[in-house]
């Protein structure tokens, strides 16, 4: 059974039928890669797959549990996590803190231990802490756990955005965009970072790019929508060479 598993998905918003009749699967452990023109439906999808639309069509299921009719908060419970095409950071936090914030995902102590600070709640929010930390690491983030996230360079901010992801400890990691207003340097770098957090944290990655020297770069199998359907599905070195992609892409 594969992770992932879409079914005939659709979502009509008014006249305009957004995405239609979209299948896909995704093994465990892939590193998959939804591309497609400016409007084609990418974002959508991925709206669709967290609970943030309800699809007018067709069936999602992750590792065999139905996802149509849940709520977005139910969905990350039950392990999609996300990242967003403009950062959405808690800008005026702590890069510890945006990354605790999604710890909570997990936190059991209860209401009266946290109100009157028993031991309890002391050594969860050290064990916490110290989880945090060891998400940062991995993006080479520890050492500036106390800086406002704000005050991070953009392709840190970036980084950030992809931890916070990973600390509500997701099976899919759905990645909008996570190279957009990267320069090439800071691009090549994230490129490593996807490949890490993908060995480093056992998680499937789906993502919507138009960098295609990272699509090429990372993904083992993409599809491209267009217009809301599905054009080709592939490995890249395939795909990025069908006329009909290639066409698309241009606009002709
Ligand atoms: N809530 C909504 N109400 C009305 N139309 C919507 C809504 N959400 C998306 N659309 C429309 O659905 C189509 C697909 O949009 P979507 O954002 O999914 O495209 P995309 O492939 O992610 O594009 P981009 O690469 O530019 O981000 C567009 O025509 C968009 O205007």
């Amino acid at each position: 059974m594969a992770l992932l598993e879409v079914n005939g998905l659709g979502i009509s918003f008014g006249g305009l039928r957004a995405v239609d009749d979209f299948t896909i699967r995704i093994e465990k452990g892939m590193l998959y890669g939804l591309i497609g023109p400016n409007g084609a439906g990418k974002t959508t999808v991925f709206n669709m797959l967290t609970g943030v639309y309800r699809p007018n069509n067709g069936t999602i299921k992750l590792d065999g549990e139905n996802l149509v009719g849940k709520n977005p908060a139910q969905i990350c419970q039950t392990g999609v996590a996300r990242t967003f095409q403009n950062i959405r950071l808690f800008k005026k936090m702590s890069v510890l803190d945006n990354v605790k914030v999604a710890l909570h995902n997990e936190t059991k102590y209860s209401l009266w231990t946290s109100m009157f600070r028993l031991p309890g709640y002391f050594k969860k929010e050290k064990e916490m802490d110290q989880r945090a930390l060891d998400i940062l690491a991995v993006f080479g983030l520890d050492g500036q756990a106390q800086v406002m996230a704000s005050n991070l360079p953009y392709g840190q901010q970036r980084k950030l955005e992809i931890a916070r992801a990973l600390a509500t400890n997701p099976k899919l990691l759905l990645l909008d965009e996570p190279a957009a207003g990267m320069n090439p340097n800071e691009t090549a770098e994230l490129m490593e970072t996807i490949k890490l957090v993908r060995d480093k944290f056992d998680v499937t990655i789906l993502l919507i790019e138009h960098d295609m020297k990272l699509v090429a770069g990372i993904c083992e199998y993409l599809t491209v929508l267009n217009f809301g359907t599905e054009l080709a599905s592939g490995t890249p070195d395939v795909v990025l060479h069908d006329p009909a992609v290639v066409t698309a892409y241009l606009g002709e």
